[in-house]
């Protein structure tokens, strides 16, 4: 019998999700999202089987619905749909960075007997929109789920047996503890890379050469700046308090740097870093698919088409790009082509595609 899952919300997260079902046998993905354009990519790009325009009308056929819209429209969803008509066994499922207060809302559907397992793959990127959605964005990393601790267990193996083609990891996890714990790897550092970039504004304005020395450890620490404001405003106003809680840490912890800064030794200063360095090292490899692009670096030279070159070369050899930018790193000068390949073979292929065709040097990090 054909599983029928209605995706709300086709940016990054919900778009991905829609592909990597698509793996899931007898089963039809339909779409929705708020804005018409993406409605018509989303079909363009094949993100989805089928468009709806108005999910209340086909929600009574759907064995799944999940969430993929910003945490705060998440929570407006989850309200009206206390008038639709829905499935008996109906799993309402979310993707949203926080957890605690859409289990609150949640407590209001199991009240009305509507299964829903709040769920969170940690996996992402900078980018958002439709365009953004990859298949295996979630492979390998972890699948946070937040079941009620008396949920059913056929209703949870019913989910995981769905989310199983996302290739995540799923894990069960409290939804209090969820939120404490995002918010010292991921709501927080969000806040500091903001932090750090209105610093640079702030500073730029007395010595206006400064932005042009940001190189690749400002931007490597502020790439999640960049983020999607509107998804980190609806992140921290339903984190506040434990962000508060990080922050106050956090002033503590400056607090000790400027005393090291004022009175530390050079060995206390270097102790500083030696340690920060053993526990970085010791991360679990990160996950994720777009944590890991199989870069390739390609030195060109300035000239007007130079790009369009190097990608016609391998376009003629068949060899498929997933990302193409130019990192910047010096004022004068025209800057690294970085190609993003989705495996290390294709990204081998394509360094000897280029040194056949072209004197241009090729480099992997
Ligand atoms: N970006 C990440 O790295 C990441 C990672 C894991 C989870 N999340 C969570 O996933 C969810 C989606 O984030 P994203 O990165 O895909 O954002 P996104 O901006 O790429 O996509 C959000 C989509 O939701 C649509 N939308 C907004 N309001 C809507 C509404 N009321 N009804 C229907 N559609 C609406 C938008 O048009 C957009 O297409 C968020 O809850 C976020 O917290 C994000
Ligand atoms: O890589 C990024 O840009 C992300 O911000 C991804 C990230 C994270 O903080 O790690 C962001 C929000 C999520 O809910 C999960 C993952």
């Amino acid at each position: 019998m054909t599983k029928n899952v209605l995706v709300i919300g086709l940016g990054l997260i919900g778009g991905s999700i829609a592909l990597a079902l698509q793996k899931s046998p007898q089963t039809k993905i339909f779409g929705y999202d708020a804005l018409p354009q993406t409605r018509e990519l989303a079909k363009a790009l094949k993100v989805v089987h089928e468009i709806v325009e108005h999910p209340a009308e086909v929600a009574e056929e759907m064995d799944f619905i999940i969430f993929g819209t910003p945490v705060s429209a998440t929570l407006k969803w989850m309200e009206q749909l206390k008038d639709w008509v829905l499935k008996k066994d109906v799993i309402i499922t979310d993707t949203g960075s926080t957890k605690a207060l859409i289990m609150k809302k949640a407590e209001e559907l199991k009240g009305m007997g509507i299964t829903f397992i709040g769920g969170h793959p940690m996996a992402g990127s900078h980018k958002s929109g439709v365009t953004a959605a990859k298949p295996y964005l979630f492979e390998n990393a972890y699948y946070m789920l937040t079941p009620f601790e008396d949920e059913r267990i056929e209703e949870l193996e019913r989910l995981e047996d769905l989310l199983k083609y996302t290739i995540g990891k799923l894990v069960k996890v409290d939804a209090v503890e969820h939120d404490h714990m995002t918010a010292v790897v991921s709501h927080f550092p969000h806040i500091v890379a903001a932090s750090l970039v209105h610093q640079l504004q702030l500073e730029n304005a007395q010595l206006p050469m400064t932005r042009s020395l940001a190189a690749g450890g400002f931007r490597d620490i502020t790439r999640i700046a960049s983020s999607n404001p509107i998804l980190w405003r609806d992140i921290t106003v339903q984190n506040r308090g434990e962000l508060i809680d990080q922050l106050e840490q956090w002033m503590a912890e400056m607090n000790r740097v400027k005393s090291l800064l004022l009175d530390g030794s050079e060995e206390m200063i270097e102790q500083y870093f030696a340690v920060a360095k053993e526990v970085r090292d010791a991360l679990p490899t990160s996950s994720g698919a777009l944590f890991v692009p199989y870069d390739l670096y390609v030195d060109v030279p300035d000239y007007p088409g130079v790009i369009s070159e190097v990608t016609g070369y391998l376009a003629e050899d068949q060899i498929s790009i997933t990302n193409i930018r130019i990192v910047e790193t010096r004022e004068d000068v025209f800057g690294i082509l970085v190609i993003s390949f989705s495996s290390a073979e294709d990204r081998e292929q394509a360094a000897k595609c280029i040194a056949r065709r072209a004197n241009f040097d090729t480099y992997i990090s």
